[in-house]
């Protein structure tokens, strides 16, 4: 347990379970209480496990015509399928855990990359959350703290770090302590690098009302939302760079002729996101040979940053 952690108690019957490695219908019975994992979709992208959220739907890249954009969508989920199947090659069963700031597409982009993968989806947040026993985060950080979240958030990352063939979606704060490294230095991690002013944009959209270090009694939620963000940015440096690998939504907008990364779609995310997997475990795959030492090497140059 973390100092000062409540114990979230994940019961880690990964191995003894099975779990994560096989592909059983109606979705995997996580060994965390009675949360339900999106099913592995395998071959198509717009399945979904029962029961849970849709996956932000595929659009195409530049709306002309009916014909065309259903075209560009199955295009799309031709070049995600293909791609998560070379990765999973090389991936061979180490998790991946996405990390960015508040509303960079974590949670959205992770699901997508999970199903097509025939990985379980985890998001820390809401094992928070559970571990708890409250219904949201905002709630958590009201009647306990933050520091009391982030110890938890700490105890579900020490969890989840020994299981495999899982997409985790951390939470944009997870970042700033050195131990969450070590965990997700486990698996694989991918900053998503978004620009703030679309930040701000995503989060004024849907309210702050579930991220309470953004949410403001008055002021226009733009405005309110980009001044707290860069503050976090500020505070938070280049904790972010230390993720195994970047992807940039500003170079995939100018990779597509976009001049704004609205454009993009989560589906255009998580492709990049698995092209840089890819090109990442490719480059180091001597590195791989030693597993856990490298590991412990990365976390301890993070440590003395
Ligand atoms: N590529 C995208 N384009 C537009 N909106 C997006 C995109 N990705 C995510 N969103 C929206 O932004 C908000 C934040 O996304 P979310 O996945 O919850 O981010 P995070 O988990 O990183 O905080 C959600 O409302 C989501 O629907
Ligand atoms: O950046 C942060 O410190 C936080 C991000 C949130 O998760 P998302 O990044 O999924 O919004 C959540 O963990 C909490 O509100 C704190
Ligand atoms: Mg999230």
């Amino acid at each position: 347990m973390e100092a000062g952690g409540v114990g979230v108690g994940l019961a880690l019957q990964t191995r003894a379970a099975g779990f994560g490695t096989g592909r059983r219908r109606g979705g995997l019975q996580s060994p965390i209480g009675s949360l339900r994992v999106a099913e592995p979709a395998g071959a198509a992208v717009a399945v979904r496990a029962r029961g849970s959220k849709p996956v932000a739907p595929l659009r195409a890249k530049k709306s002309s015509g009916g014909h065309e954009n259903l075209h560009n969508s199955v295009d799309e989920a031709l070049l995600l399928k293909r791609k998560s199947e070379e990765v999973l090659f090389y991936l061979n069963g180490r998790c991946i855990y996405l990390v960015g700031m508040m509303g960079s597409g974590k949670s959205t982009v992770g699901k997508i990359m999970s199903e097509v993968l025939g990985y379980s989806f985890f998001d820390s947040d809401k094992l928070v959350e559970q571990a708890v026993g409250m219904p949201s985060v905002a709630q958590i950080f009201k009647v306990h703290s933050e520091a009391f979240f982030r110890d938890n958030e700490s105890s579900v990352l020490r969890d989840l770090s020994s299981m495999r063939r899982l997409v985790v979606a951390t939470g944009g704060g997870a970042v700033i302590r050195p131990v969450n490294w070590k965990y997700m230095k486990k698996g694989l991690s991918v900053w998503l690098d978004v620009p703030l002013d679309a930040l701000a944009r995503r989060i004024a959209k849907v309210g702050t009302a579930s991220r309470p270090l953004l949410d403001q009694p008055s002021g226009d939620p733009y405005t309110m939302a980009f001044s707290k963000l860069s503050m976090l940015a500020e505070q938070r440096g280049d904790a972010y760079a230390n993720a195994d690998v970047r992807v940039s939504l500003e170079e995939i907008a100018s990779k597509q002729g976009h001049d704004d990364v609205s454009k993009l779609t989560p589906t255009d995310i998580a492709i990049e996101s698995l092209h840089k997997i890819e090109s990442f475990v490719i480059e180091h795959a001597a590195d791989n040979v030693v597993g856990d030492s490298q590991s412990e090497s990365q976390v301890r140059r993070i440590q003395t940053l």
